[in-house]
């Protein structure tokens, strides 16, 4: 096992061991603090650029389910279709693993994606310096190589056209699913659409990098599922409810999909949901501002309360930027907020059907007490 160190941008190190891939590598280090859950945050697309920390302690221990994909296109147990964290750290890799459907370890899981993974690394006092300084840029770097120092930049890029699909990918309900190519005119593709299937609701899915959960909590309220590039103009598209995905990096970078959302809300009476970078991007269509948060919310425990009410709800959470409560317009109000921080959890409009979320109702991993925004969602359809 080759000897590693992490270096993090403020100068602090961390040694180490390598149990992925070995490879040097860099990105924003953030931390989850999650019990579980390390197959669907590493292919989670929101993670791009990143180095994924677990703060609980012993990781590996169950393995990794199989990589088989369902006939619609889908993967079956993991949300995307490769790992998309650049890296993960560990404090204690369990090289044993037993579960039911575990096929093989994490470390050759790894390796086969070619995604580095360290061990040995004091997580909590990494967590400790990530907290007092803030979320930082880091290297993996291997200590018999010390000159192969790999760069990285995170902010301003545009993770999201990185990681969404090219081709417009029609899905049904009941489990099949057909491409379409985005020079397809519209008269081509809504004839298409209606001849593929007519007797669901159909809902555009702007794809910024989501989740295989997303899809499939949809899918089994039975509608049909139009996803499209983040930056595709579906104006011309015939639908019944606009749904915005989770994704990867500063939503800032994303001006197409806010400009594309802006449009769509001509129609006040289309329903519109958007989960994580879907609750940023609609708060920027309604005019409000995002900042980013001096370290994420990346866990299974963060605490919301529904605004007007005494609800609590714990959820699955995976973010780094926020949407300025302060800076919602008259026409929208906070929904949800985060009992911890206060920040903002989520957005409505006071009058049209338009919502969203800033934790990930789909949870996948984490607890699954909001999935019924799904239903408020396709109720509205
Ligand atoms: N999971 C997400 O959609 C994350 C949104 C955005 N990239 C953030 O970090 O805040």
């Amino acid at each position: 096992m080759r000897n590693v160190t992490l270096i993090l941008d403020d100068g602090s190190r961390f040694s180490g061991k390598s149990f992925g891939y070995e490879k040097p590598v860099a990105g924003e280090v953030v931390f989850n603090t999650a019990m579980t859950g390390y197959p669907e945050s590493l292919t989670d697309p929101s993670y791009a650029g990143q180095l994924m920390t677990l703060t609980y302690p012993l990781v590996g221990n169950y393995g990794v389910p199989p990589f088989t994909i369902e006939p619609n296109g889908l993967a079956t147990f993991m949300e995307s279709e490769k790992i998309h964290a650049e890296a993960i750290i560990v404090s204690d890799y369990s090289y044993e693993y037993s579960h039911w459907n575990a096929v093989e370890s994490l470390g050759d899981w790894l390796k086969r994606e070619q995604i580095p993974g360290i061990t040995g690394i004091d997580t909590r006092e990494l967590t400790k310096v990530l907290r007092e300084h803030g979320v930082m840029m880091g290297k993996i770097v291997f200590d018999d190589e010390p000159d192969n120092v790999p760069e990285a930049v995170y902010a301003g890029v545009n993770y999201v056209d990185r990681v969404s699909c090219k081709e417009i990918i029609c899905y049904l309900p009941a489990g099949t699913s057909q491409t379409f190519s985005v020079n397809s005119s519209y008269a081509q593709l809504n004839s298409q659409f209606s001849t593929f299937n007519s007797q669901f609701k159909k809902v555009i899915l702007v794809d910024c990098g989501v989740k295989t959960n997303i899809i499939r909590c949809l899918l089994k309220r039975n509608v049909e599922v139009i996803r499209v590039p983040w930056d595709y103009d579906y104006s011309g598209l015939e639908f019944d409810g606009l749904f915005i995905s989770n994704g990867p990096g500063d939503p800032d970078t994303c001006d197409a999909a806010v400009q594309n959302i802006r449009k769509a809300m001509v129609n006040e009476k289309l329903p519109i949901f958007g989960i994580c970078m879907g609750n940023q991007l609609l708060s920027k269509a309604g005019g409000a501002k995002i900042y980013k948060l001096k370290y994420g919310h990346r866990s299974h425990n963060q605490p919301v309360r529904m605004v007007g009410t005494e609800r609590c709800f714990i959820t699955s959470q995976n973010h780094g930027y926020a949407v300025d409560n302060n800076t919602l317009s008259a026409e929208w109000e906070p929904l949800f907020i985060n009992m911890n921080d206060g920040s903002n959890e989520g957005i409505k409009h006071k009058k049209n059907p338009w919502f969203s979320a800033q934790f990930h109702p789909e949870a996948a991993s984490g607890p699954t007490d909001t999935e019924f925004l799904f239903d408020e969602f396709v109720k509205l359809l």
